[in-house]
């Protein structure tokens, strides 16, 4: 877990690079993965002051490379989606009058969060408060059909829901409520930054069509909501100028704009130029699966979000919790802790692996939500280990053959594309994506062609691309043509030529075998 910033110029060329990485860089937060699991293995929090200490680092970093901060005429962000900043009263006080001379964490260390740690989207403590919302709205389909999602633990409104009944003197105590995302925006410009639609879609909160807060959703989550979020606004809104902070610290502009900052998953979508009928696999910390959808069409699994760079138009999401950290835990065991040697055993194991699959569902999965570790050999019969090769092409087969199935599904409720289909692409991000193997498995278990774009991180560069957008926008520009010389995606990876006929018999009676069956019997552990 890092934060990161890239710099592009004029052409859309990459001109610098930069990033900060939380319990190395910071370890006086001492988390992991950059959060704090509690005991209840089910609340995960973050320290909102890691965030703020990080973006000190971060910006004193590039200025040491040399960065011209004056040169800069837009910036824009992204943050993990669904985490909440809650601000104490008398904070916008605080972030109007920031001394240039101190550090950002100096000056917001003392009472400016009513709560210190920020719930992240690994939460998973408010099952209560979304069987609530969804008794208020009418169930959980009609709840979709509003905010674009059933009820999900990790989505801000139920967040605040909790923080409400439980800790009712904090709460009482905060004069505005922040996205990670409007947060990291507001420390820019020096007072509370709108949340965007794309990343206020992730909230159980935001009527997807109106592009409004739902009246249902707001009564049925905290008196006076609407006051403590501000109203939503478009994903390509210009907020204003920097603050006068980063103009008198780091050499800003002062007619350098703020463009809306929205999720991390939205960004991705603006930085990779995803197309109608392309599929991006983001390999992050968590793995998620989106495309773009002209129509909304909710349903009880995954999301649909408003899309960030076509205002009238959506996309729709999955997304997997045990994801990297698990190809990691892998990796530890199985390979001697090196990405060299766990894709050493992806080549030397074949396509299909004799037959032998796994599903790690290490901590609670979201899609589908159940917990427990499963491991099959070719006879179908359940093992409690496969030999460390077998292990780790079970691992990633088994991640990706859950990643297509889901897909499938949405695809096919939302009778938008099907796997297969003449001219699908595979368009693969975040941090594993620099792995040419797991790729290849990739490719194999979609069979359809993957591609990549030079960076693999495609929220940074997303991010970019869309404050180059939010100057023009205004005039109707579109995103597309402002992002037309950017560099095509390169093709990383075909699928084998035996990739269907393996499929088949193999993936998928192990697919079936696990969401029928033992998932069955997990769900009763
Ligand atoms: N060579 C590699 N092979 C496989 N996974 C990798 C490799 N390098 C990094 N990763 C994974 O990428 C993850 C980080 O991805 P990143 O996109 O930076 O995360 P985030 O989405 O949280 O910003 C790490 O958890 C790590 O497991
Ligand atoms: O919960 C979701 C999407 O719904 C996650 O994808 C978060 O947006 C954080 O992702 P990472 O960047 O940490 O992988």
């Amino acid at each position: 877990m890092k934060l990161k910033a890239v710099v592009i110029d004029g052409e859309l060329r990459v001109v610098h690079q930069s990033g900060v990485q939380f319990d190395a860089e910071l370890p006086e937060f001492r988390t992991q993965g950059g959060v704090h699991i509690h005991t209840d293995r089910l609340t995960v929090t973050s320290p909102v002051l890691m965030w703020v200490k990080a973006l000190d680092l971060l910006l004193d970093k590039m200025k040491r490379a040399g960065l011209d901060f004056s040169r800069v005429r837009a910036l824009s962000g992204s943050g993990q989606q669904h985490g909440s900043v809650f601000w104490r009263r008398g904070a916008s006080e605080t972030l109007k009058h920031l001394d240039p001379d101190q550090d950002l964490h100096q000056l917001l260390q003392v009472c400016v969060f009513s709560v210190s740690d920020s719930p992240v989207w690994m939460d998973s403590s408010s099952t209560q408060q979304c069987e609530d919302l969804q008794a208020a709205a009418g169930g959980a389909l009609r709840l979709a059909e509003i905010t674009g999602s059933r009820a999900y633990e990790r989505f801000t409104g139920n967040q605040i829901a909790k923080l409400r009944q439980t800790r009712a003197e904090e709460f009482q105590d905060t004069e505005r409520i922040s996205l990670v995302s409007s947060f990291a925006a507001s420390l820019f410009l020096g007072g509370y930054a709108a949340i965007d639609y794309s990343d206020g879609s992730g909230m159980n909160l935001l009527d997807i069509r109106t592009r409004n807060w739902s009246e249902i959703c707001l009564q049925a989550t905290a008196p006076h909501l609407d006051q403590l979020l501000g109203a939503p606004l478009p994903s390509t809104s210009v907020l204003g100028p920097v603050s006068s902070y980063f103009v008198h610290r780091y050499g800003f502009s002062e007619s350098c704009s703020v463009v809306a900052f929205t999720g991390d998953n939205p960004a991705s979508l603006a930085g990779m130029r995803l197309q109608p009928g392309d599929v991006a696999v983001s390999l992050g910390t968590s793995d998620t699966v989106f495309l773009w959808l002209q129509q909304p069409r909710p349903a009880l699994e995954g999301h649909v979000f408003c899309n960030p760079v076509e205002q009238q138009e959506y996309m729709a999401l999955l997304c997997f919790k045990n994801g990297s950290l698990t190809r990691e835990r892998v990796r530890n065991e199985c390979a001697g802790a090196s990405w060299e040697l766990f894709s050493a055993a992806l080549r030397d194991t074949p396509l299909g692996n004799h037959g032998n699959i796994g599903f790690y569902f290490e901590t609670m999965e979201i899609t589908p939500p159940v917990i427990g570790v499963h491991r099959f050999d070719s006879a179908d019969c359940e093992v409690s280990s496969l030999s460390p090769q077998v292990e780790v092409r079970a691992v990633v087969e088994g991640q990706f053959l859950s990643r297509r199935l889901h897909a499938e599904r949405l695809g096919y409720s939302i009778r938008h594309f099907v796997f297969s289909v003449p001219g699908t692409r595979v368009l693969a991000t975040g941090g594993a994506s620099s792995n040419k193997e797991i790729l290849q498995v990739l490719s194999d278990v979609f069979n359809a062609p993957v591609y990549t774009i030079d960076l693999s991180d495609s929220t940074c560069l997303g991010s970019a691309y869309r404050a180059l957008h939010g100057l023009v926008a205004e005039s109707g520009a579109s995103f597309v043509d402002v992002v037309k010389k950017a560099p095509e995606p390169r093709l990383v990876a075909t699928p084998h030529p035996k990739a269907k006929e393996v499929r088949r018999p193999l993936y998928d009676d192990a697919l079936l075998a696990s969401e029928a069956e033992p998932l069955e019997q997990v769900k009763m552990m």
